[in-house]
């Protein structure tokens, strides 16, 4: 399938989940076997060939980091909401286009020196991809890039994470 027919597959959700924001559902899109592979892919040829790993932010972005690191044969970290992990390295808290969250790291995934691309479906204010690129820089890794399947240029999350690399397959 072209890229392009996959992307056209997000849905739009206005008001969701509050009044005001038009909310981008990739749903559709991981339900459809090739569209799904057609992302998947693309997001792999923005990989910056020196990356030896690949992490994903809860939760949607766990979906696209887990495919791209198996077609690539690398591994996968973890980016978790709250709660979820029973021994952390660092925590860090965030605005997000609708409210506030935070982001936590796995103890002991992460090694100084490791040289990590980040994988999100959506990016918005770039808050999430910041505080995943601060955590894994205090633990002593380099963050090789962002990808994301689209960008809400609306939202400034490119200047935001000003200086990095950022791939988006699309930009809205
Ligand atoms: O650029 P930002 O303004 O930070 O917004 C982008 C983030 O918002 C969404 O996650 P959400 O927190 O809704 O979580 P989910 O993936 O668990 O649905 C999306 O999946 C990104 O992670
Ligand atoms: N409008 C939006 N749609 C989907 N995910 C988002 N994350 C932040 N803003 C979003």
């Amino acid at each position: 399938m072209k890229l392009d027919e996959a992307l056209d597959l997000i849905a739009e959700v206005p008001d969701f989940p509050e009044p005001g924001v038009l909310f981008r559902d990739l749903s559709p899109l991981f339900a459809d076997g090739p569209a799904f592979a057609a992302v998947a892919d693309a997001l792999a040829d923005t990989l910056d060939p020196a990356a030896d790993l690949v992490a994903g932010v809860e939760a949607r972005g766990f979906l696209l980091a887990a495919a791209v690191g198996y077609s690539r044969g690398m591994g996968v970290v973890l980016v978790r909401k709250p709660g979820k992990l029973p021994s952390v390295a660092g925590r860090v808290d965030y605005s997000l286009e609708y409210g506030t969250a935070s982001v936590e790291l796995p103890a002991d995934v992460v090694k100084p020196g490791q040289r990590i691309a980040v994988m999100d479906d959506v990016l918005a204010t770039g808050g999430t991809v910041a505080a995943t690129a601060k955590l894994l820089e205090d633990a002593g890794a380099t963050v090789t890039g962002v990808s994301v399947v689209l960008e809400l240029a609306a939202l400034s999350g490119r200047s935001t994470l000003d200086g990095r690399s950022v791939h988006a397959l699309r930009t809205v």
